[in-house]
C-alpha cells in the first residue's frame, strides 16, 4: 500500500470549559482542571484539600457569574470556536487523507472520545495539536501526558506526533497581526499591552531543569536553544514577533501576565499592576492583545476585555480596546493547516 494514501488523524485540543453556567457544572470543571498535578503541582493530599475544600466551593459561584456574562446561544466561546476551527480546517484539507477531531483537556468533548474516533478510523498517524502557542507543563504538557495515558494500552499504536509549541510560526504571528490591523487602521494608541496567562514561578523553575532560568533578562529576555521551553521567554518572544510584524513603536510595547491564582508568586509583571502603571503614566488609549489564547474565553473577553478595562478607566484611562482572539480567522486556519502539513 502506498504510504501517502494513509489516513492521518488530527486531534485539536483546547483547555476545556464548563458544560453550562450552573454552579455545579462550573464546580465540576474546576475540580477536574485543578486536580491535574501539572496545574496545581503540589502533593496529592494537599492539592485535594485545596481544590475540594477551598478553591472549588468558594470560586465556583463567583466563576459561574462570570461564565454567565461570557455565554452565548452557542454556549462557551472556547468550545464553539474550536468547532468552527475544525470545520474550516476540514474544508482546507484532503478529506481522504486527513480526519480532524477536537477535544478538551477537561470536561467535554473528551480526549478519550476524540482518540477513540481516530482509533476506529484506523489512522496510521495521529498529530496532536494542543491549542496553546507557548509551551507550559500545565497546558501542552498535560495534554500530551493525557494522550499518552489514553493510548498506551491500545493494541495497535499509530505513530504519534505532538506539536509542543507554535508561538513563532509565521502564520500565527500573521493571524494576530491581521486581526490587530483592523483596530490599528481606525485608531492611534498610546500603548500596546500583551497580556499572557500567568504561571506559578515554581513551574518555570521546574521546567528549566538545568536551572538556566532565573526569571531574569538573561533567560527570559531572549529566546535561544538553551531556554526554548521557558514559557516566560516564549511569551516575550511572541510579543516581539507580533510587534515587529506590525511595526509597533517598541517603547510603547508592554508584556505582562494575568490570572494569578493563590498566594504563591507567579511570573511578573502582573497585568493588574501594569494597568495601573499605564494609567498613571497618562497613556490614554491602550490596545490589549492576549496571544496565549487562540479563542475568545473567560480570560480574554471578561478578564482583559472587561475587568482590566474597568480598572483602567477608573484610573482615568480613556480607551481600552481588546484585539479579538484568532477563533476561526482564515489566517489562523492557514496556520493550523501549515502545522498539520509540516508534521504529516
Ligand atoms: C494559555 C494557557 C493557559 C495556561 C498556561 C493556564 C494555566 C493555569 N490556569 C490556572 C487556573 C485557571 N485557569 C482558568 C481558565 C482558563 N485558563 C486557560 C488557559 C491557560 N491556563 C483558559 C483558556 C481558560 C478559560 C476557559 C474558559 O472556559 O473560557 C480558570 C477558570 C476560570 C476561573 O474560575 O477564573 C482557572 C481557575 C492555573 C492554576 C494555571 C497554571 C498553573
Ligand atoms: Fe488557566
Ligand atoms: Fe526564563
Amino acid at each position: 500500500m502506498e504510504n501517502n494514501s494513509a489516513r492521518i488523524g488530527i486531534l485539536l485540543v483546547n483547555l476545556g470549559t464548563p458544560d453550562s453556567t450552573s454552579v455545579s457544572d462550573v464546580r465540576k470543571y474546576l475540580r477536574e482542571f485543578l486536580m491535574d498535578g501539572r496545574v496545581i503541582d503540589i502533593p496529592f493530599l494537599s492539592r485535594w484539600f485545596l481544590v475540594n475544600c477551598i478553591i472549588a466551593p468558594f470560586r465556583a459561584p463567583k466563576s459561574a457569574k462570570e461564565y454567565e456574562k461570557l455565554w452565548t446561544d452557542r454556549g462557551s466561546p472556547l468550545l464553539f470556536h474550536t468547532k468552527d476551527l475544525k470545520e474550516k480546517l476540514e474544508e482546507e484539507l484532503d478529506q481522504n487523507r486527513y480526519q480532524v477531531e477536537i477535544a478538551m483537556r477537561y470536561q467535554s468533548p473528551s480526549i478519550e472520545n476524540g482518540l477513540k474516533k481516530l482509533q476506529v478510523a484506523k489512522v496510521e498517524k495521529i498529530i496532536v495539536l494542543p491549542l496553546f502557542p507557548q509551551y507550559a507543563s500545565a497546558t501542552n504538557g498535560s495534554v500530551i501526558q493525557k494522550v499518552i495515558e489514553v493510548a498506551k494500552d491500545w493494541q495497535v499504536l499509530p505513530s504519534l506526533n505532538f506539536v509542543s509549541q507554535f508561538m513563532d510560526n509565521r502564520l500565527f504571528i500573521e493571524a494576530w497581526s491581521n486581526i490587530a490591523r483592523e483596530k490599528l487602521e481606525k485608531e492611534r494608541y498610546d500603548a500596546y499591552l500583551f497580556s499572557y496567562h500567568g504561571l506559578p514561578e515554581r513551574q518555570i523553575y521546574k521546567a528549566s531543569c538545568d536551572g538556566f532560568c532565573k526569571l531574569n533578562e538573561f533567560c527570559c529576555g531572549k529566546l535561544t536553544e538553551e531556554n526554548r521551553f521557558c514559557y516566560r521567554a516564549q511569551c516575550y518572544h511572541t510579543t516581539r514577533l507580533i510587534a515587529k510584524n506590525l511595526d509597533l513603536d517598541p517603547s510603547k510595547v508592554y508584556t505582562s501576565f494575568q490570572s494569578r491564582l493563590g498566594k504563591d508568586p507567579w511570573v511578573q509583571p502582573y497585568t493588574e499592576d501594569l494597568v495601573k502603571e499605564l494609567a498613571q503614566k497618562g497613556h490614554n488609549k491602550v490596545l490589549a492583545f492576549s496571544p496565549a489564547f487562540v479563542a475568545d474565553c473567560l480570560e480574554t473577553t471578561i478578564e482583559v476585555g472587561e475587568e482590566y478595562k474597568e480598572n483602567f478607566e477608573a484610573l482615568g484611562g480613556k480607551q481600552w480596546d481588546l484585539v479579538p482572539s484568532l477563533n476561526s480567522h482564515p489566517t489562523w486556519v492557514d496556520c493550523v493547516k501549515d502545522l498539520v502539513i509540516k508534521n504529516s
